[in-house]
């Protein structure tokens, strides 16, 4: 595995240290996680597994730096985050994250001006080579509403690549797509991540998404999200070895057996 967790003189990238996250209504507050901790590492493809409503995009938004912690910290870098920022690129479940207006390069290329200060040249020619990663070369000037869903997701993959961030956030990008092409797009996350790694938090309900995807999974209790297990293959989680993908699969249903929580894969 590339990623460069175990070597000890290395600090994580991304440290959750009792996070708890609540919103307030005007009728109510709502307690989305309750002192959640854990670490992302340079490299590593961490996966959010958890219930519906257990606060796995709730989290996704605090590290992404849109919701501050009303106990506990997110720190990146060493820092505590106070807001977003292009070190953080997210990618959503809406087909919509797309301007409408704008054409699949231009799209791509606005990130990198805006974000990157990239010049308009320079960054359309940046984006092309993105496009072409996500095998989109011949849609590079059509709009976002000629495009699958499938086709989209790729654009605002490589949107997110394009910015270069050292964190990729993922909420359930692939969960509304059918089965074929979502599997797909899982194949192809994971030939960019070969060719080039990068750390990734990826929230998701499906266990075999989890476990096709992740390198460790972090299990989520129900509502409030409370981490409930750490599970990896490569052997570093928190309960020991986890030797196949079979295992690992195995070891959630169990825990879910547990806390009677129902998960749909
Ligand atoms: N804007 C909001 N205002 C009030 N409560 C909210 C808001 N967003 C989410 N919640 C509540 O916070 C809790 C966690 O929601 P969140 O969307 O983070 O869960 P999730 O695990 O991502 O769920 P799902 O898998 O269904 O997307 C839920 O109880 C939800 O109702």
């Amino acid at each position: 595995m590339a990623s460069s967790k175990g070597t000890s003189a290395e600090a994580p990238l991304l440290e959750v240290r009792g996070v708890t996250l609540q919103y307030t209504t005007r009728e109510q507050r709502v307690t989305a996680t309750w002192r959640v901790d854990f670490d992302a590492w340079a490299g590593e493809r961490l996966v959010l597994l958890g219930p519906s409503g257990c606060g796995k995009s709730t989290l996704l938004k605090a590290v992404g730096g849109y919701l501050k912690p009303v106990e506990g910290e997110v720190q990146f870098r060493g820092k505590q985050v106070h807001g977003p920022g292009p070190d953080r690129g997210m990618v959503f479940q809406e087909f919509d994250q797309l301007l409408p207006w704008k054409t699949v390069k231009q799209n791509v290329a606005f990130a990198l001006q805006e974000g990157r200060g990239v010049p308009r040249r320079e960054a359309e020619e940046q984006a092309l080579h993105f496009i072409a990663k996500v095998k989109l070369s011949r849609f590079a000037d059509a709009y976002p509403h000629t495009l699958s869903g499938g086709m989209k997701q790729r654009v605002a993959i490589a949107r997110c690549l394009a910015t270069r961030p050292e964190l990729i956030l993922m909420d359930e990008p692939f969960a509304a797509l059918d089965a074929l092409t979502r599997q797909q797009m899982q194949d192809e996350l994971l030939e960019l991540w070969q060719e080039s790694p990068f750390a990734m938090l990826f929230v998701t309900h499906s266990i075999d998404e989890a476990v096709r995807l992740g390198h460790r999974v972090i299990l989520l209790s129900p509502h409030p999200g409370r981490v409930k297990e750490v599970l990896a293959l490569d052997g570093k989680g928190e309960l020991g070895p986890v030797q196949s993908g079979a295992e690992l699969q195995e070891r959630i249903h169990r825990s879910l057996f547990e806390t009677a929580c129902d998960y749909s894969i």
